[in-house]
């Protein structure tokens, strides 16, 4: 099959570990008989820079006339530093979100079996984790009007959401936890926030429809103490855009690295795939940065175009190098890997049909169910 995917690599480690996507897709369309066609853009920093705009008119024309787009990172300390920047390289991920409609950002956490013991975290709590967040992505407090006062001392952020908002995410939630263990935990701060109250009212009607489904409810401060305390209680989270922002960084503890978290941002039309973690300025160039969560992102992309068996090549490529510890230094301090070492490991186990000596079954070979 052809596709056409738009390659968004971004700033910092962005372009790295994204060029270790397009070998690893490349070697999927090689093994697999399929035709990706790859076509890069600027956004962010970079863009900025290039052109002023962190989203140039012409990326996301290319986004929107492509089947996926696969996104690296952006973000650059001489904006992070300057709060009175006007132009900012975030803005250009926000408004292609919002551009291409991606309201759902499934975020999947799990503890590998066998980098139990580089999280922080005891091994038999974070045993046998395996959970989805499912974080809205196109409203609240990131979209609601924001303004600064004359004086510049005072400053307001609005959070919105409609009940429309709410239902359309909730049901894909609903849906995944009824393909799942059937539990679906809504997080919010319903004992203060009117959003989040709505939140409550809305999530509940929706249950009603899905009866075979547990839901029960979290305040958010208590849920980022679960989350370390006994995250084995989650299955499907549902949360607005801050929150699943923040939750899902917390969560990536579990699994020993956030540069092993992918995430797939979702809407009607349009679908991007993007490593839930950001630029990291200070590995860039470095070759030190892990390129796993852009992998299993493309892995998700790959799912979401109906390719399962060639989504699976690419998680069995990714637990030969975690179980074979080809790794970067994130996760394998001793004897690391560089970010395109391992890339060149994942696109050989791909393209080769060598046994790799692996334990199959701690392998986690899972369809994510995308959409
Ligand atoms: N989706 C995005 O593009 C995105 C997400 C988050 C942050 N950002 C931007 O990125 C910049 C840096 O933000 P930050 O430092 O808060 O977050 P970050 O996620 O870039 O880095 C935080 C820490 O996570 C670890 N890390 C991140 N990615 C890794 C990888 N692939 N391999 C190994 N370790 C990794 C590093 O220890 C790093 O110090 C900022 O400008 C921020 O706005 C962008
Ligand atoms: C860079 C920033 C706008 C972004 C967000 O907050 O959504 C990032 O943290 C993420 O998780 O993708
Ligand atoms: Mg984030």
């Amino acid at each position: 099959m052809k596709f056409n995917i738009a390659v968004l690599p971004g700033d910092g480690i962005g372009p790295e570990i994204t060029q270790q996507s397009v070998k690893v897709l490349n070697a999927i369309a090689d093994r697999f008989d399929h035709e990706f066609i790859f076509e890069e853009a600027a956004v962010g920093a970079a863009a900025i820079d290039q052109v002023g705009d962190p989203l140039p008119e012409s990326t996301l024309n290319l986004c929107k006339r492509s089947h996926a787009v696969l996104f690296g990172a952006i973000g650059d300390p001489k904006y992070d530093n300057d709060p009175s920047a006007k132009v900012r390289p975030e803005q250009g991920l926000l408004r292609l979100r919002k551009e291409l409609g991606l309201f759902a950002n499934i975020r999947p956490v799990k503890a590998y079996e066998a980098l139990i013991e580089n999280s922080p975290l005891k091994p038999e709590i974070i045993q046998g984790v395996d959970m989805v967040i499912y974080r809205e992505l196109t409203g609240g407090i990131y979209f609601g009007e924001k303004s600064t006062s004359a004086d510049g001392k005072s400053a307001s952020d609005l959070c919105f959401y409609t009940v429309e908002e709410i239902e359309r995410i909730a049901h894909l939630a609903f849906k995944a936890a009824g393909e799942r263990r059937k539990k679906l935990t809504l997080i919010d701060k319903a004992n203060v926030l009117e959003t989040s109250r709505l939140w409550r009212k809305t999530v509940k009607e929706i249950s009603k429809s899905y009866p075979e489904v547990e839901l029960d409810f979290l305040y958010v401060d208590n849920a980022a103490m679960q989350m370390i305390l006994n995250p084995g209680q989650f299955d499907v989270i549902l949360t607005e855009n801050m929150f699943g922002d923040i939750i899902s960084d917390e969560a990536s503890v579990i699994g020993g690295s956030i540069g092993l978290l992918e995430s797939a941002s979702v809407g009607e039309k349009n679908a991007l795939f993007e490593p839930i973690h950001g630029s990291y300025p200070q590995a860039a160039g470095q070759g030190i940065a892990n390129p796993l969560a852009s992998v299993l992102s493309a892995a998700m992309m790959l799912d979401y175009f109906g390719l399962i068996e060639e989504a699976k090549a690419v998680r069995l490529a990714v637990d030969v190098s975690i179980q074979l510890n080809v790794c970067t230094k994130d996760i394998n301090r001793d004897n690391h890997y560089s970010t395109e070492r391992v890339g060149d490991f994942l696109e050989s186990v791909i393209s080769d049909t060598e046994d790799h000596m692996i334990n199959d079954e701690n392998l986690n070979l899972g369809q994510m169910t995308i959409i």
